[in-house]
């Protein structure tokens, strides 16, 4: 473990677009990882605050009320405690959490069963949703524009109207260790990349866990706040380039493996008090039939031959799939690599 990390803060109405590009870029491939301004989004704290709402109102229902809606092979649904393994090789027993997947929205409706908790707020997920593929469609057109690419080319590769994108909405709940907690089995979310182009993740104050693998293969806490929590409306937004991006930029946009783990000790060696964690991630695809072919883009070219002059060893490891990529290979679809990072994660690769 190492001290926690800097990430830099991104406001995305920056109105020098070029310099938002640039900065946003920079800190895909610097760290894979980054954090939006919440005083400039299109979302409001109360926006947020509905959705932890509804996940809190779920997660506290019986356990055969929530199995009634238990994730199916389209991956929507509830998601039981050590059900899903994100890092199988080093862990036996599944993540200690639990989690509900809801699917892409189609005319603003939901197309899964919901209970009631959820489905009554049918209107305010939708609303979410929508703010969170405003806020994909921004970064990844500030993405294009520092590769020096038309803006649109990513964007328009997860247009809804060109097709199913997977996109998904997840609510998460890590419980405050209960008695089956066993320390030296359990994470809250086992070391993963994610699997899409990128991730929004939105977290609660005094809800820390997550970690990110620096470059010299260290821990490093990422805060929920970059600073001042008083300064923000609610806890910055963080977002992290997943395998899909990586794979489309032959390497240089870092997705970056990740976990969530319990509280720790502090230096002086009390421990935070446990609580509960909740989070909510959107999880942003390309339409499923795109191909993850470099993307042409200079910045990326010279990357590829600055790559090929020192031999680089791109690091594959934790919960697979990192940055891993290897052109020669049958171009894979967006849709292929979905499907076969989710049977891995829930253990159906026979
Ligand atoms: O809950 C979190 O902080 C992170 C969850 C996560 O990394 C994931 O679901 O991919
Ligand atoms: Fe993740």
């Amino acid at each position: 473990m190492t001290g926690s990390i800097d990430l830099p803060l991104i406001n995305l109405t920056n109105s020098d677009f070029d310099a938002a590009g640039r900065a946003v870029l920079d800190a895909a491939v610097t760290y894979g990882f980054l954090y939006i301004d919440s005083r400039a989004t299109v979302f409001s704290s109360d926006d947020v605050n509905r959705v932890f709402g509804m996940a809190e109102e779920f997660f506290q229902l019986p356990v055969p009320d929530k199995a009634r809606y238990r994730r199916g092979s389209d991956n929507k649904g509830w998601v039981g405690m050590n059900v899903e393994t994100l890092d199988p090789e080093h862990h036996e027993r599944g993540d200690f959490k639990e989690a509900f997947n809801i699917g892409e929205l189609q005319d603003e409706k939901v197309k899964q069963p919901l209970p009631a908790c959820l489905m009554s707020r049918e209107t305010d997920i939708a609303r979410f949703t929508n703010l969170c593929n405003k806020t994909c469609d921004q970064i990844l057109r500030l993405l294009a524009r520092g590769l020096e690419i038309p803006n649109d080319f990513f964007a328009s590769r997860h247009d809804p109207a060109k097709g199913c994108t997977g996109n998904s909405l997840r609510l998460l709940y890590y419980p405050e260790s209960a008695s089956s907690y066993r320390p030296d089995k359990d994470i809250r979310a086992g070391a993963h990349s994610d699997y899409g182009s990128i991730t929004l993740l939105f977290q609660r104050p005094g809800q820390p866990g997550l970690e990110i693998l620096t470059s010299d293969q260290k821990w490093a806490p990422v805060p929920v706040y970059p600073g001042d929590p008083a300064e923000f409306p609610f806890p910055p937004i963080l977002v992290n380039i997943g395998d899909m991006l990586s794979y489309w930029t032959d390497g240089l946009l870092k997705s970056t493996v990740h976990r969530v783990v319990f509280p720790h000790s502090d230096h002086s060696g009390v421990s935070s008090p446990a609580r509960d964690r909740f989070s909510i991630a959107f999880f942003c695809q390309p339409v499923g039939s795109t191909e993850l072919i470099p993307v042409p883009s200079k910045v990326v070219n010279d990357y590829r031959r600055e790559k090929q002059d020192v031999n680089l060893n791109l690091v594959v490891g934790y919960g697979g799939g990192a940055n891993a990529l290897d052109i020669d290979q049958h171009r894979l679809t967006a849709g292929e690599h979905l499907q076969s990072r989710l049977a891995a994660t829930y253990n159906t690769i026979k």
